[in-house]
């Protein structure tokens, strides 16, 4: 684990010093958007236009911002005309690396060995740090984007004309509430079990567990008279929760300690995530034992002997009830 600092590699662990034990996520750094027509989109600059074989997306299989942009790109039939790549599940001094292992995909593009490679190549002197997914244009030889909240709102419609399916996961009706609904299960949920994972003090840990299961709570309560988040369609907002809830009860209540309740204690939270999982598709964009060897693998400050535990048991595929 470590950063680039004007290009150069330092192997170093998140700084909570700073912060009084809080993990804080940086903001990404690559914000140009893919657009239909190749005008700039809400940031960044223009001159990318959506176009087949483009497009390479960079994923760890790990990763649940990553693992987003993996969902869209299945959903929207877009993996014909958007290439990817995928890191190995174990994540040490050297970032994120395309050592082979289960699940790698090498990098075709730069033949790279570390994925520090991939941002060097789009700028020598990058300071930040290394982090999937990573939208790669061949075109002009850049990052398009590092930001998978943004990935996953170019895949959701600039692909649509060149022959995407046609499904809108962000309905121009639907937006406000989506946006409010990612405004509240970000920070308590998706970015909730890292802030209780990385916390380094107590107190750290204890605001964040109970922001987690606070917000566990309120979505519990939701989805007793409703089937998705904004009614009875799916739409980003299920997509972001549903990385997080897949991973919960086999990594974060363990390796994380976000463990006063599971996600199969939820009746109506787990009827939902196996309605999710069970989408044509889906399940095989989780790979759950890869999933388990980067997390209990890669943090050696939380599981220093990197044992990866054997359970918990979780059959996704049982029925959901929800229909
Ligand atoms: N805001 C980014 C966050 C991505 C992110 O933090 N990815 C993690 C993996 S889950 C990563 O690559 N971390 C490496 C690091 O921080 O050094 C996004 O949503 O795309």
């Amino acid at each position: 684990m470590g950063l680039l600092i004007d290009g150069q590699w330092h192997d170093t662990w998140y700084d909570t010093k700073s912060s009084g034990g809080k993990f804080e996520r940086k903001a990404s750094s690559f914000r140009n958007w893919v657009t239909k027509d190749g005008s700039a989109g809400p940031s960044g600059k223009g001159g990318f236009k959506a176009e087949a074989n483009r497009y390479h997306l960079y994923v760890s299989l790990a990763c649940p911002w990553a693992h987003r942009a993996i969902i869209y790109r299945k959903l929207k039939g877009l993996e014909d005309m958007i290439s990817m790549s995928v890191v190995n599940a174990y994540m040490a001094e050297n970032g994120w690396t395309f050592e082979p292992g289960d699940g790698v995909v090498a990098d075709p593009i730069h033949n790279a060995e570390f994925m520090h490679q991939v941002y060097t190549a789009a700028d020598p002197s990058y300071t930040g740090r290394v982090t999937v997914p990573v939208l790669w244009d061949k075109h002009t030889n850049t990052i398009v984007s590092n930001e998978s909240s943004e990935i996953i709102r170019m895949f959701n419609q600039a692909f649509d004309e060149v022959g995407a399916k046609p499904l809108d996961l962000y309905p121009q009706a639907l937006r406000a509430q989506i946006d409010e609904l990612n405004e509240f299960i970000y920070p308590n949920i998706n970015n909730g079990v890292y802030r209780a994972g990385f916390a380094t003090t107590q107190d750290a840990y204890d605001d964040a567990v109970q922001d987690v299961f606070n917000a566990l709570d309120t979505l519990e309560q939701r989805l007793s008279n409703q089937r998705y988040l904004t009614g009875n369609q799916i739409t980003e907002a299920d997509w972001r929760l549903f990385t997080t809830l897949v991973r919960f009860d086999a990594v974060y209540v363990g390796h994380f300690k976000c463990n006063l309740r599971r996600i199969v204690d939820y009746p109506n939270v787990w009827g939902y995530l196996k309605d999710l999982y069970q989408i044509n598709g889906i399940g095989e964009t989780v790979a759950m034992q890869y999933i388990k060897t980067h997390y209990y693998a890669s943090h050696d400050t939380i599981n220093p002997t990197r044992v990866i535990p054997a359970g918990p048991v979780i059959d996704f595929n049982e029925p959901h009830g929800r229909g």
